[in-house]
């Protein structure tokens, strides 16, 4: 990992935040610069994925005063293990010609796809971190600075994973909800006003987004379509689909499983990393001690 004393995070070897498509300055000063965070496995991206961001952009533009100066997806560590999770190379590949080749505007950041896995809340503070502390936020026409909003993008089914007992905690919940925001997008079977009862207390900070097109393409279904060799063209990015095709990705899937138990396996895999390395740090500190005079 590399480590860059002035950051207060983690990044993986030679990483670079994506800025290229970012916008310095604001159209209208008068609104609330945000950025569009989508985290998720990507496993494959589909349009779906990408349809969250376009159905984001007219909610903000009919409803709030915000202005989007930048969106981006974040997949996911390969150590959320989530069964059908390809590894990080190929989900941000994928992810990226996606974003490169059939948007103007989407970027895709690797930070916590290299490296172990992170939580939202920590994933929502570095994007603030690279945005607002190196970056200085964006300028308005008349050359003001102004601090940039990161707000969770994500479907109604993650969301109802934040009333599930063990998954989020309450002080990222606090965190992502009271401090950042988010915007919910409704997916088929995942009520969104049962999924945000539990969240009440947040509710200036949610925005719902209906779906007045239903579409629920999924990556579990198209991993299972792929398994049985049937064709997933008009789903997926054209050049997602020709990558799979090419690289033979999702042939042998495993089994499916849910959002939660992904983020707790997660969470326990890196607990016992910890608990690992205190242990080997407190075997060395046993030697020194031994090998003092
Ligand atoms: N059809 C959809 N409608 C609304 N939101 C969606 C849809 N598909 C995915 N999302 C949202 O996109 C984000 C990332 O999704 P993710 O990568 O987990 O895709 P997925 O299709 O749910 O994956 P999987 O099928 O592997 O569980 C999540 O917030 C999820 O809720
Ligand atoms: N406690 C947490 O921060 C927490 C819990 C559950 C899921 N998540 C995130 O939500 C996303 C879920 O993605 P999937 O829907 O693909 O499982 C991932 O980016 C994961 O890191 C975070």
């Amino acid at each position: 990992m590399a480590s860059d004393p002035s950051c207060p995070f983690t990044n993986p070897p030679y990483y670079e935040f994506p800025t290229h498509r970012l916008h310095s300055t604001m159209r209208n000063p008068a609104k609330q610069p945000i950025v569009l965070v989508a985290c998720g496995s990507f496993s494959p991206v589909t349009y779906l994925h990408l349809r969250m961001f376009e159905m984001a952009v007219d909610y903000v533009r009919q409803n709030t005063d915000f202005e989007i100066v930048g969106g981006y997806l974040s997949p996911v560590s390969d150590q959320y293990k989530k069964p059908g999770l390809l590894s990080a190379h190929h989900r941000v590949t994928m992810c990226t010609l996606a974003a490169e080749q059939t948007s103007s505007w989407l970027m895709v950041d690797p930070w916590e796809a290299y490296q172990s896995y992170q939580r939202t809340a920590v994933v929502l503070d570095h994007f603030d971190y690279e945005i607002n502390t190196r970056g200085r936020g964006v300028t308005t026409p008349t050359g003001e600075r102004k601090h940039v909003r990161p707000m969770l993008l994500a479907g109604s089914d993650l969301i109802a994973t934040m009333s599930e007992p063990g998954v989020w905690s309450e002080p990222d919940l606090e965190h992502i909800l009271g401090r950042y925001g988010v915007l919910i997008v409704e997916r088929a079977g995942a009520d969104m006003d049962q999924a945000i009862d539990n969240l009440s207390r947040w509710r200036h900070n949610i925005h719902l987004i209906h779906q007045l097109i239903q579409n629920d393409v999924s990556s579990t279904k198209v991993r299972l379509f792929l398994k049985r060799g049937l064709s997933v063209r008009y789903l997926l990015p054209a050049p997602v689909v020709d990558y799979i095709e090419e690289n033979a990705l999702y042939v042998d899937d495993g089994p499916t499983a849910s959002a939660s138990s992904g983020a707790i396996a997660a969470e326990k895999e890196k607990e016992r990393e910890r608990e690992r390395e205190a242990g080997s740090s407190g075997r060395g500190k046993e030697k020194e001690k031994a090998a003092a005079p």
